[in-house]
């Protein structure tokens, strides 16, 4: 049996509708790159935002308020209707009520039910700002982020669609699309970016390259399937495949990744923590909760994010990656060793320093030295 706890329907609907926004994300991911890069807009803090993300939200969020009928459905996710409401945006709305209905006709390639009839904008915007739940310590709340990574996602590279369930406080279970993370690191065809590879490959063989991991809080198992692909029914539970964090434990021999941009975590305190714990390696650049289904995976050791003072993180950043790892075998902790607590509201509060991530207790003890040791030197 793949799963057999709490939130087994919780589960399969879960990664049924993050397989289903991974396909709408990878025809968006198209278009962005080969054809329109001007479809790329701001939000009010400057980050980027496309069709895709609004797309998503309202698509798993149709999805889970139809699956979930007899239950209050409360999402917490990052968009809001701010700019698709404004009367300049309605070129923008049409495009994603478009987005949305394309990808619901699918639902039923999914396992998922479609709706009886197309959806009017106004009931997309009505799904996209229903996902304004703030979280807490009680009750059962849905976290999904729809394009965790957006820099990543325009620029053609690593992406992911996070959904995860957390239940009086804790994340049950988290579910991770990785639309262009292959199955096999070896598949990847560009050491530390896959920027390059989208750009000069054909997208049918993107297509295929994809994952979807996805784990449940307690069960000591996480899984990996690959994306699924072309006409036929996704047969989930046949084509998984369990996946277990690295052994290895020595520091030198040990991949450590974080964030792309500079501006999201301090890469020279990372190296300075990596140094003084002895790692060897060049760090491994990836954008998105990818660096967590790398540890998940084996495929790198540590994770580390460094943000800048006065910037919180949100649940929707980490809740799916961390409930993976941990079950994978991994631990997750905040840079001082402490749990992260996913029970405060939309932002992980208390966080000291920084976010870690590593696939054992020998290399988390010490990457928890060194960055004591590296914190009184440090300019962060
Ligand atoms: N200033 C600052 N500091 C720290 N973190 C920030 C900051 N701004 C944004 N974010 C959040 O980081 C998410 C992207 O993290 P990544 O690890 O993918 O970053 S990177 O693109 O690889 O640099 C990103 O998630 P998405 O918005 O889903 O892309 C943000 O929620
Ligand atoms: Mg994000």
């Amino acid at each position: 049996m793949m799963t057999c706890g709490m939130y087994d329907k919780e589960l399969e609907v879960a990664v049924r509708v993050v397989h289903l926004a991974c396909s709408l994300c990878q025809r968006v991911q198209e278009t962005l790159v080969y054809r329109r890069a001007d479809q790329v807009m701001s939000k009010e803090d400057d980050s980027p935002v496309t069709i895709a993300d609004w797309s998503v939200q309202a698509t798993v969020c149709w999805i889970l308020s139809d699956s979930f009928k007899d239950q209050k459905v409360s999402i917490v996710a990052e968009e809001d209707v701010q700019t698709l409401s404004k009367a300049d945006s309605a070129d923008l709305l049409r495009s994603v009520t478009n987005t949305v209905n394309e990808c619901l006709q699918e639902a039923p390639k999914y396992g998922l039910q479609k709706p009886k009839k197309t959806l009017e904008a106004s009931e997309i915007l009505k799904a996209i700002s229903q996902c304004n739940s703030t979280g807490g310590p009680t009750g059962r709340h849905w976290i999904l982020d729809p394009v965790d990574g957006t820099l990543g996602f325009v620029r053609g590279d690593q992406y992911a669609v996070a959904l995860s369930l957390i239940q009086e406080g804790k994340v049950v279970l988290g579910v991770l699309g990785c639309p262009n993370y292959p199955m096999k690191k070896e598949w990847l065809n560009h050491q530390y970016s896959l920027s390059m590879s989208l750009l000069s490959t054909p997208a049918s063989d993107m297509r295929e390259g994809g994952c979807v991991m996805y784990a449940q809080r307690g069960s000591g198992k996480a899984w990996m399937q690959p994306l699924k692909n072309g006409g036929m029914k996704l047969q989930w539970l046949q084509s998984a495949k369990e996946i277990q964090v690295s052994s290895i434990d020595d520091p030198a021999l040990a991949t450590f990744c974080e964030p792309v941009e500079i501006a999201n975590s301090n890469h020279s305190f990372a190296a300075g923590v990596a140094h003084s714990m002895g790692l060897k390696k060049q760090p491994l650049r990836v954008h998105s909760m990818v660096k967590y289904a790398a540890i998940a995976r084996g495929d790198a050791e540590i994770f580390m994010k460094f943000a800048r003072a006065g910037y919180k993180e949100k649940i929707w950043d980490h809740a799916a990656g961390v409930v993976i790892v941990e079950e994978a075998g991994g631990v997750v902790t905040d840079a001082g060793g402490r749990p992260l607590d996913f029970s405060k509201g939309v932002y992980l509060e208390g966080l000291d320093r920084g976010i870690v991530a590593c696939s054992g207790a020998t290399l988390h003890e010490k990457l928890i030295g060194a960055v004591y040791a590296s914190w009184d030197s440090s300019n962060l």
